[in-house]
């Protein structure tokens, strides 16, 4: 897995050779202890340039060993080797050097790169840190603080970068390879040992404590609960305090107990399962690698509200042409502003041009004749959608897919009034749409594989993950969010305030917890579904709202809340208080507590103390208990599926792998039986019900994850 040849006479080239991206495996790691061992032994040879097959120079530590116990040569003396031997060693870095792979390189006595190279060391992402030398290296390279937000952040950083920090010697456009080799032979004889950046102090830094208080401080706000950044500051600072053998020490010590950690395992699976929802396939055999996505170059944006605006800048950002379309001049202007001051905000952020060229703004339907495609995102009405649909099937061209961005609604009926049903599919963005990285891709019982492969390819370029989802309401992520939803407020009901439930889903990693993202999005969205899905009308006994609606228990707190003006932020109250109209703090509201009070009074509700363990496992499990509903009605391929849902479309903490990952860890006989506890205390809550995919999974000895799907008894996926 390290081929060795040797070229212009005194230099060795070793190539890495596991593709796709020439992780270093237990086999790649023997191949190259072997050849340095071997070129480092060659009295003939005088320098080694160390370089990647296939155009990538290598992408770390080979994540699916992580799970199987260690064979083969460890990285760290490996590395030692390279750097310790007595012959210039020059890296020739192609495509990627991460992780591991970057570790490698700095292990090298010289780094030369492609100008088109990125690195970075991405451990921190997984769960990890850059235990192969990498937090007592960098430091040493590029001072602290540079290594410090390297490390913690894991972001990947370009050739140019790289150069200006000091990480690689040279850029070059051109064969990466021969650069290498050039270098090799101009080094020979030089001395080693200020190259060998292990013998090297990090440079001195005023205010040691103060940087290191202030970067422990940023991991801790910036990812509540996340083990592996504030492991990777105290490595880090090793690195300035200790000698390199103690520091390496404590690299190791600190990786000892990230490994063992749930937190990297949820990690790790994050990282599998989001390549994992790539690979769609329907029940009729059509599936990723068997279905042609259409090249779509133009398309067309019905409606400039908040989800139309970011979905416009998506696709002009992704290099898509765009006709934006709006009924009236005012919003048309409105949307206009919005989009390309968004756009422009985001250029000069990158230092380029603003791609404005790329959009065209109307104020027909008729403009978007020409397009390949056409996303709607109008209001969330099912007679205004299928008005739009119908207006479309006429406009456009035969072949035009067309696209509705509804967070619930029914696609195959939106589809059914128009003249091609196959190329209809939900294309279901989150907001704000440019920044949010989930797309649902829905798949109507209609909708062709051409159609559903060209919407997932769509959303990729587009930087999203795309997850394909059946056609119920909801989909999966808004249908499983009511579940939690409906525990917060029942929680509130038998005596907890916002804040209390707000602070325990944060402590337990959400960005935010319920009743703050209720104020943000605005209370009087779900307020407007409830009363379109007759949940609230004119039966309903305004002085005395009902608590059982639809044959279940219902919870009118948040439509009391709606009908007093409280729609949230942008009314200067809701949940919290704010200091005004549009305010973004959130304070608790002593007025709340009063009207929760006088609520409970009203209805003979006994108001009594409820844990953080109560609120957790209430909305979480609530939340995993209707996952496995999902899955066994065939609306989600997977759990991966479901999990990367919640990781990129609500704010679920990735380190906990998300609410099915999260069951799997808690244990499924633990979730099983606090279900069961919770379904016995409120009857009248169905979603509190255990599913029976859960019980099967339990019955069968609780199942890996991976496994779950042979469990599920429907042979009808819906997707
Ligand atoms: C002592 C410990 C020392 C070091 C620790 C480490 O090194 S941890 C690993 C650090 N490296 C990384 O985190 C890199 C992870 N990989 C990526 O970020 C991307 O895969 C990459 C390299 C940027 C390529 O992206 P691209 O979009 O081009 O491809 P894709 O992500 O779909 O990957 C292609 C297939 O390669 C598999 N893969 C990638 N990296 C690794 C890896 N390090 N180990 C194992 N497998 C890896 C990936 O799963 C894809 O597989 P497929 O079966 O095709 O889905």
């Amino acid at each position: 897995m390290a081929q060795y040849a040797r070229t212009k006479g005194s230099i060795a080239l070793i190539t890495l050779t596991n593709p796709p991206v020439n992780a270093l495996s237990s086999a790649v790691r023997k191949g190259i202890t072997e050849t340095v061992s071997r070129a480092l032994n060659d009295t003939q040879v005088k320098a080694v340039v160390l370089c990647g097959e296939n155009g990538q120079f290598c992408g770390g530590a080979d994540i699916k060993e992580f799970a199987k116990p260690m064979s083969g040569p460890a990285l760290v003396p490996m590395i030692h080797a390279i750097e310790a031997g007595e012959k210039p060693v020059v890296a020739a870095i192609e495509g990627i050097a991460l992780g591991g792979g970057l570790e490698l390189a700095l292990g090298c006595h010289y780094r030369v790169a492609h100008a088109k190279a990125r690195m970075g060391l991405p451990e921190v992402t997984l769960g990890l840190l850059p235990a192969a030398g990498g937090t007592q290296r960098l430091p040493r390279l590029t001072g602290i603080p540079t290594a410090l937000e390297l490390i913690t952040t894991g972001r990947h950083i370009t050739a140019q970068e790289a150069l200006k920090l000091g990480i690689v010697d040279k850029v070059t456009d051109g064969n990466v390879v021969d650069a290498a080799m050039e270098m090799a032979l101009s080094v020979i004889g030089r001395p080693l040992s200020p190259r060998r950046l292990s013998t090297l102090s990090t440079p001195p830094l005023a205010n040691l404590d103060g940087v290191f208080e202030a970067a422990m401080a940023q991991v801790k706000r910036r990812s509540r609960g996340a083990m592996a950044p504030v492991a990777c500051v105290k490595a880090v600072r090793a690195a300035a305090e200790l000698p390199y053998s103690q520091g390496m020490k404590r690299e190791l010590e600190l990786m000892g107990t990230l490994m063992s950690s749930g937190q990297a395992k949820a990690l790790q699976y994050c990282f599998f399962a989001q390549r994992a929802v790539g690979k769609w396939s329907l029940p009729n055999g059509a599936q990723w690698n068997n279905s042609r996505p259409r090249d779509i170059r133009t398309a067309g944006v019905i409606g400039l509200g908040t989800m139309g605006r970011g979905i416009v800048v998506s696709l002009v950002k992704a290099g898509i042409s765009v006709v934006a379309v709006e009924m009236e001049e005012k919003q048309l202007d409105l949307g206009r502003k919005e989009v390309t001051g968004i756009l422009e905000r985001d250029a000069k952020r990158r230092g380029v041009t603003a791609p404005l060229h790329l959009i065209s703004f109307a104020l027909s339907l008729q403009s978007l004749r020409g397009v390949d495609l056409v996303i709607e995102a109008v209001f969330e009405d099912m007679e205004l959608k299928k008005r739009v649909f119908a207006d479309l099937s006429r406009v456009c061209n035969q072949n035009t897919m067309l696209c509705t961005n509804t967070s619930g609604l029914d696609v195959d009926q939106i589809a059914s009034v128009t003249d091609r049903p196959p190329l209809v599919v939900g294309m279901h963005f989150f907001a704000p749409a440019h920044v949010m990285k989930l797309l649902e891709v829905v798949c109507g019982p209609r909708s062709s594989a051409e159609a559903v492969a060209t919407a997932m390819s769509l959303g990729k370029r587009m930087g999203k993950v795309s997850v394909a989802v059946g056609n119920c309401p909801g989909f999966v992520g808004n249908r499983m969010l009511k579940s939690y939803m409906d525990e917060s407020v029942f929680l509130l009901e038998e005596g907890a305030s916002p804040e209390q439930v707000d602070q325990a889903l944060e402590e337990f990693g959400f960005a935010l917890g319920i009743f703050k993202v209720g104020d943000l999005s605005g209370l009087d969205v779900g307020w407007r579904v409830r009363k379109s899905s007759g949940l609230i009308g004119p039966d309903v006994n305004p002085t005395f709202p009902s608590r059982v609606r639809q044959g279940r228990r219902y919870c009118p707190l948040p439509d009391l809340l709606c009908e007093q003006g409280r729609w949230g932020q942008k009314t200067g109250r809701g949940w919290y208080l704010y200091d005004s109209a549009g305010g973004r703090v959130a304070r608790p509201d002593p007025e709340i507590q009063r009207f929760l009070q006088d609520y409970r009074l009203r209805y003979g509700i006994p108001s009594r103390r409820i844990s953080e363990q109560e609120v957790v496992e209430r909305c979480v499990f609530a939340l995993a208990n209707e996952g496995f509903q999902v899955l066994e009605d065939g609306m989600a391929a997977g759990p991966e599926d479901i999990d990367m849902v919640y990781v990129f479309g609500y704010g679920w903490p990735r380190h906990r792998g998300g609410p099915m990952f999260h069951a799997a860890q808690v244990g499924l006989p633990r979730v099983l039986q606090r279900l069961e506890f919770y379904y016995r205390e409120n009857p009248d809550i169905p979603h509190l019900q255990p599913s029976a995919l859960l019980r099967r999974l339990v019955g069968a000895g609780s199942p890996p994850i991976q496994q779950w799907k042979q469990y599920i008894r429907s042979t009808h996926s819906q997707l």
